[in-house]
């Protein structure tokens, strides 16, 4: 097996130890060559894991082409909004039976795609070798080789099987899942969220507040999941409840920290100062989320109040009084 990780950014690079670490033969490509240079002759990535020390065995190239030739396993790791330009000028280059693997949490904003489908959409390749991996798994624990598990979600159940056995370590759990769609809607919904926990946290709010944050952002993003054709098995599993928790309570996560920044009182660029130039997916996918959701009918008042936050102007002190302004429901509706 020979794996090509596309992107080496934190997650990227963390992914890529861990291909190491399984015994797979594996390559990074970072599109700086500078990058690519230390990896290979200092064996760290100083930009996204300061302090991390990745295996000897991990090559990187600032050639894509190089990188993708003759890989079993591609893995997308550039951030969602830049897959599709990223994937348009791999795709001459990946294997005809290649697995292709997203990484990305987020929802295409002009088209409202999940990665899968715009994998599909640009590359030509089938449900059955588009895969993603998702769950509670923040970077740099991952790195540190912290016990953790994850969801590898392919439509074809073998190639899962597959690629379970090409990701596993003493450390990185994968478990199968056939419900590709499920997978990426927790993925996705969870970051936007987690900037609602960030500026509750940030307005200096406690624990029962984010615990309702974390049980009523679950809730709205079943909603979502059910009404695209997701299972409730999988938003209750790891790489829903899971990954919420994870992002939601981890002083590491990006988009946590942007919205705790946020609810401190700082503007949308001291925010984004705030996650050292690391991708907060959350601020652009809660629009296309809310979108999605809006196409559906299903209502998603936290992410509707996180994409008023980010891009409206609405500061966070109104957006809780017109969240808890909100007519009594009971806990459990749909529409
Ligand atoms: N970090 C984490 O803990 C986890 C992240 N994810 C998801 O993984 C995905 C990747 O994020 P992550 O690695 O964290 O992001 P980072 O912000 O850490 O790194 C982004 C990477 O993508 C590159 N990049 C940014 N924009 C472009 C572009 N337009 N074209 C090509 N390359 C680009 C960057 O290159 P350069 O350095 O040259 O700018 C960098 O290598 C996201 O969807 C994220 O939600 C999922 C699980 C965990
Ligand atoms: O997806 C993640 C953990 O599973 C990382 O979250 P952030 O992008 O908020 O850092």
């Amino acid at each position: 097996m020979r794996a090509a990780v596309m992107g080496a950014g934190s997650w990227g690079t963390s992914v890529a130890k861990v291909l190491v670490d399984a015994g797979t033969d594996t390559v990074i490509w970072a599109r700086r060559p500078e990058l690519a240079e230390a990896i290979n002759s200092e064996h760290v990535n100083a930009d996204y894991l300061p302090g991390i020390t990745l295996p000897g065995a991990l090559t990187a190239t600032s050639s894509a082409v190089d990188a993708l030739m003759g890989a079993d396993i591609v893995v997308c790791g550039v951030p969602s909004q830049s897959l599709r330009p990223n994937l348009t000028q791999w795709t001459p280059y990946i294997g005809s039976d290649a697995s292709l693997v997203s990484l990305a949490k987020g929802i295409e904003s002009n088209t409202l795609l999940r990665m899968s489908e715009v994998i599909a959409e640009v590359t030509g390749v089938g449900d059955d070798r588009i895969a993603v991996l998702t769950g509670p798994n923040l970077a740099r624990e991952i790195a540190e080789g912290q016990p953790a598990a994850t969801v590898i979600a392919c439509a074809d159940e073998a190639r899962a099987v597959t690629l379970q056995s090409a990701f596993s370590t003493r450390y990185f759990r994968p478990y199968t899942n056939t419900d590709v769609v499920g997978c990426e809607i927790g993925g996705s919904a969870k970051n936007v969220i987690a900037l609602a926990c960030g500026m509750a946290s940030g307005i200096g709010f406690g624990q029962n507040t984010l615990a309702t944050i974390i049980t009523r952002g679950l809730a709205e993003t079943i909603r979502l999941g059910v009404a695209v054709g997701a299972q409730i098995e999988t938003l209750a599993g790891l790489a829903g409840i899971g990954d919420l928790v994870a992002t939601c309570s981890s002083p590491l996560s990006r988009n946590r920290t942007f919205g705790a920044r946020l609810g401190e009182g700082a503007t949308m660029a001291q925010a984004q100062e705030a996650t050292n130039g690391q991708v907060a997916e959350g601020v652009k996918s809660c629009s296309s989320v809310r979108a999605l959701a809006e196409r559906h009918q299903v209502p998603m008042p936290l992410t509707n109040a996180v994409h008023q936050v980010c891009h409206d102007g609405m500061s966070v002190a109104d957006a809780v009084n017109s969240l808890l302004g909100r007519s009594p429901k009971p806990e459990i509706y749909r529409d």
